[in-house]
């Protein structure tokens, strides 16, 4: 199992901010890496840079083996990453159906499909093909996402906190999504949601002050409460995160 991407040492700035001081990860291929880290931490940032959203000061990112360090965005996607932002990422003024037509490529001639596919997993999405993205619930904004996610077939997909603000329903949708995206891609995953992250994840990064404090496999984060406790505070008596 190669890495896919490995970030060494990154350094990175906002405005005048030191916000990443030392993030250093591997991505294996075909497993699921879960960033953790308390609010705050650089989580975002991380998977920004890595986007060139944020210019990486210093250290490296590679991809695929090759350096993509000071690549602009559009380069970056079209070397094989998806974005999915945790405000998600939909176009409020097109139809469900417009979006996700957007998210596959003209050329592709197994567009329909990968849509029945994404209609198997999220059937309200078929029920609402005709109505604007912008009147559907967080939620529903959140599977059309992921649906579109589904639909690019990036070797990467970067993901950024897809839980937040679901009804433990659809996290347990997401579960079934992400293992299901495992089987043919790459996911690199920010989550604060431990449940979510202990059921899909492979391997974790903590990045704690905008560093990597601690890296492993995940089984063996869940089975340590003591990690839980020193690296995150998670109290897992008391109920979680
Ligand atoms: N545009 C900005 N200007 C100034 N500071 C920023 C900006 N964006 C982020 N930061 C700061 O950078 C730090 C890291 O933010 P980031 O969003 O990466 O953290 P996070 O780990 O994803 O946190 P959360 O879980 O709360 O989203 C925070 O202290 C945040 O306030």
């Amino acid at each position: 199992m190669g890495a896919l991407l490995e970030l060494e040492n990154v350094y990175a700035d906002i405005g005048q901010f030191h916000i990443l001081q030392g993030v250093s990860m591997t991505v294996p291929e075909n497993s699921v890496t879960v960033i953790l880290g308390r609010n705050g931490a650089g989580k975002t940032t991380t998977l920004r840079t890595i986007m060139g959203y944020v210019h990486a000061r210093s250290g490296a990112i590679r991809f695929l083996g090759q350096s993509i360090t000071s690549l602009p965005t559009h380069q970056i996607v079209r070397a094989g990453m998806s974005y999915l932002p945790e405000e998600g990422h939909v176009f409020a003024n097109l139809t469900v159906e417009e979006n996700l037509l957007l998210a596959t490529s003209r050329r592709d001639k197994r567009v329909q499909e990968k849509l029945e596919k994404v209609f198997t997993v999220f059937p309200d999405l078929k029920d609402a093909l005709r109505r604007h993205a912008g009147t559907l619930s967080g939620g529903q904004k959140q599977m059309l996402g992921m649906g579109c996610l589904l639909l690019s077939d990036s070797p990467l997909m970067l993901i950024d906190e897809p839980s937040k603000g679901l009804s433990p329903k659809m996290v347990e949708k997401l579960v079934e999504v992400i293992r299901m995206l495992r089987t043919s891609t790459t996911v690199l995953l920010v989550e604060q949601n431990f449940y979510l992250a202990s059921q899909v994840g492979d391997s974790f990064t903590i990045i704690d002050d905008g560093q990597t404090v601690l890296r492993g496999t995940m089984s063996e984060f869940v089975q340590s409460e003591e990690l839980q406790q020193r690296y995150l505070g998670l109290h897992v008596a008391e109920g979680g995160w």
